[in-house]
């Protein structure tokens, strides 16, 4: 059982935001678990909070409970959440009823005009007009406007602020929208690309898929997850998982013997089963993996897209683009004497990956305490690391509960699929071995009801099979898509159609939030595409800005941050440079106060909100609130991250 609960401000849990456990009652407060001490502070606590609030409040027992728990029957605290929580509703509600009026008041006036157009036809007889039929020779790509009420462009004409509309005054809106140009807001006030107003191909509603409801079927499905595997260079993570996949039967025999035969004429005998997922002769002939490789296996309750990242500092840029687009994440560390040091210390990636990771949004991670083959499966050994680690791990973000120690050995296979046999380890571990860790993992929470969001993270020419246009290739951070739609890359505001879709590998009609998406365009050219850019819905553009205000954690850095100062920004694919130029204020993490305004300097484990400027061009982002997935940021300096954090206010729009 966990504490947690919405928090108030956008601090440390904002930025390492909870979105597992709102979907997971098996955290939520279970008293029938609670000791008599804790029900009776529980008990004192709702009585307080009741004592000030009044007993009118709004709020339920539960809740104010589940507050209680949160902030440890921290008395103070939980009258805070109270108060802010009360407030919000109550805007809400305000908000809603202003809302219903404002409806109430446009049917009124709706209702009149419809009367005085009775009127006046009763008095003038009408010609029938004789509706205009309009050809294509490729039905995919006509411009269909429907009658369907579900009809996608009507849902997005609402959310323009242009209110529902029946098909016939679809045309209407449309030019209305083409004119408007770039005057037109989305509700939180983001500018719409004026480019986003051509029309729209639309598909016959015979073909068009209900997404939700495709989705909704997936529920009888495992549920799909990305998993990243992290850690020190050399930690391991390519031979474990290597082995891991094939004993698993996902590599077949001869292949395995064949990079056995290969790896060892190469004087690499040691890295065979690396060599499953580090496919280029560089990595090969370096032993070392450069870039994320990407597999996926099955598990009895789960199919995962494996991401396996490299190790080595160089590469941290391509880390953070696979653990970008990750779930859930594996943490291989070497056991061996010093290897785990190394890891472990300032300049090791042990503690970089892992903050890296917990920042990125991951929150579930299982520690594979690996090569212990090499230390006699040592209790000693593996207890030490789990004491060091596990406290900086908390220390990180991560909840105890959300964090699974195993050992293991890559090499050997011991504990990998199969709980251990060997006599040293079952002497004192008796737990899961790492496939039953893995198939544990609890489901992600998808931004389903958010717009369509893609980040690219490949692109070629050709198309899926043997058609032309261009293919592209990416995660689905939020929304959903489906062939026949029209997509927009940004920045550029470049348009393109949707042809063909592979789905984790497989051909699809249609893809959601969660899914790694393989898609063939036309009408686009690939010189308008790069990594990083996004994919995104036309009428619901992702913001294009050079300058923005992020609220950061600083890492553990040696030189503290002033206005100034140079870095290299990291969102998802994307690297650019830019600068932080103004310290604009110091927060207090657990409460979200501001300590200090314009702060000449920050330096080490401050929380800080500060103003961030591109240097050369403006990129894709949004803001924390309107998308958790394209509102993360990390800053990094000379090799080294020293700051992650997450978009609070967009400056400037750009294009
Ligand atoms: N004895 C022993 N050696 C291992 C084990 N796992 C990996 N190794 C060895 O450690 C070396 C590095 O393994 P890799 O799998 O390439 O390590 P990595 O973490 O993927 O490396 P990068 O991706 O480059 O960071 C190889 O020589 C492996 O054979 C293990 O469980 N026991």
């Amino acid at each position: 059982m966990s504490r947690h609960r919405a928090v108030r401000n956008l601090d440390l849990d904002d930025v390492l935001d909870d979105e597992y456990d709102d979907d997971y009652n098996e955290n939520a407060l279970d008293e029938t678990e609670l000791s008599n001490e804790d029900l009776e502070a529980l008990d004192e606590g709702l009585s307080y909070v009741y004592s000030i609030v009044g007993d009118n409040c709004p709020l339920t027992d539960v809740e104010i409970k589940e507050a209680l728990w949160y902030y440890y029957f921290d008395k103070e605290e939980t009258i805070n959440w109270a108060i802010s929580t009360i407030t919000e509703r109550k805007a809400k509600e305000e908000k809603l009823k202003a809302k219903a009026a404002k409806a109430e008041a446009a049917v009124a006036s709706k209702a009149s005009k419809v009367n005085q157009q009775k009127e006046a036809s009763q008095k003038k007889t009408v010609k029938p007009i004789k509706p205009q039929v309009t050809t294509h020779k490729d039905d995919e790509d006509v411009e269909y406007l429907s009658d369907d009420p579900n009809d996608q462009l009507s849902q997005d004409m609402v959310a323009l602020g242009l209110g529902d509309i029946n098909a016939s005054a679809k045309r209407v809106a449309q030019s209305k929208i083409k004119e408007a140009g770039s005057n037109i807001s989305t509700p939180n006030g983001t500018p719409v690309d004026s480019r986003a107003s051509s029309p729209l191909v639309k598909i016959h509603p015979s073909k068009r898929i209900d997404v939700l409801e495709e989705y909704a079927k997936r529920s009888g499905e495992k549920p799909k997850l990305n998993l990243v595997v992290i850690g020190h260079v050399d930690a391991g993570k390519s031979t474990l998982m290597g082995h891991f996949l094939y004993a698993l039967g996902q590599v077949n025999e001869r292949t395995m013997k064949k990079y056995e035969r290969d790896s060892h004429k190469l004087g690499k005998g040691s890295f065979a089963f690396a060599w499953v997922l580090d496919e280029t002769g560089e990595e090969r002939e370096r032993g070392i993996t450069m870039d994320i490789a990407m597999n996926s296996f099955e598990t009895e309750h789960r199919k995962f897209t494996l991401l396996d990242a490299p190790g080595h500092r160089d590469f941290i840029p391509n880390m953070i683009s696979g653990t970008a687009q990750a779930d859930v994440a594996i943490l291989v560390v070497d056991a061996t004497t010093g290897g785990f040091e190394s890891g472990f210390d300032a300049n090791g990636q042990t503690k970089e990956h892992a903050l890296l990771a917990r920042s990125l949004g991951v929150q579930q991670m299982i520690i594979a305490v690996n090569k212990l083959d090499v230390m006699a499966w040592s209790k000693a050994r593996f207890d030490e690391i789990v004491a060091k680690l596990g406290s900086f791990l908390v220390q990180a973000g991560f909840r105890k509960s959300n964090l699974t120690y195993v050992p293991v050995s890559g090499l050997t296979g011991n504990n990998l699929i199969e709980r251990s046999k060997d006599a040293e380890l079952l002497s004192w571990y008796k737990g899961p071995c790492l496939l039953e860790c893995v198939d544990t993992f609890k489901p992600a929470v998808r931004l389903l009801d958010k717009p369509f969001r893609m980040g690219v993270t490949d692109f070629f020419k050709g198309g899926i099979g043997s058609g032309g246009g261009v293919s592209v290739a990416g995660p689905i951070d939020s929304g959903s898509l489906q062939i026949g739609e029209q997509v927009m890359v940004v920045p550029g505001g470049e348009m393109g159609i949707i042809k063909a879709m592979q789905v984790n590998d497989e051909p699809a009609n249609w893809g959601a939030a969660g899914d790694s998406v393989l898609m063939t365009l036309s009408g686009l050219d690939i010189m308008n595409l790069s990594t990083g850019c996004v994919l995104c819905s036309p009428l619901h553009p992702v913001p294009v800005t050079s300058s923005f205000v992020a609220q950061i954690i600083v890492f553990d850095i040696k030189v503290p941050i002033t206005s100034g100062f140079p870095v290299i920004l990291h969102h998802q694919s994307l690297n650019e440079p830019a600068s932080i130029t103004k310290l604009l204020s110091t927060i207090d993490k657990s409460t979200g106060e501001v300590l200090k305004r314009n702060p000449r300097h920050i330096s080490k484990g401050t929380t800080a909100t500060v103003k961030v400027q591109l240097a050369n061009r403006a990129v894709p982002l949004e803001m924390f609130k309107d998308n958790k997935q394209l509102g993360r940021i990390m800053l990094r300096k000379g090799g080294e991250t020293v700051a992650a954090g997450v978009v609070i206010e967009i400056l400037t729009y750009g294009s």
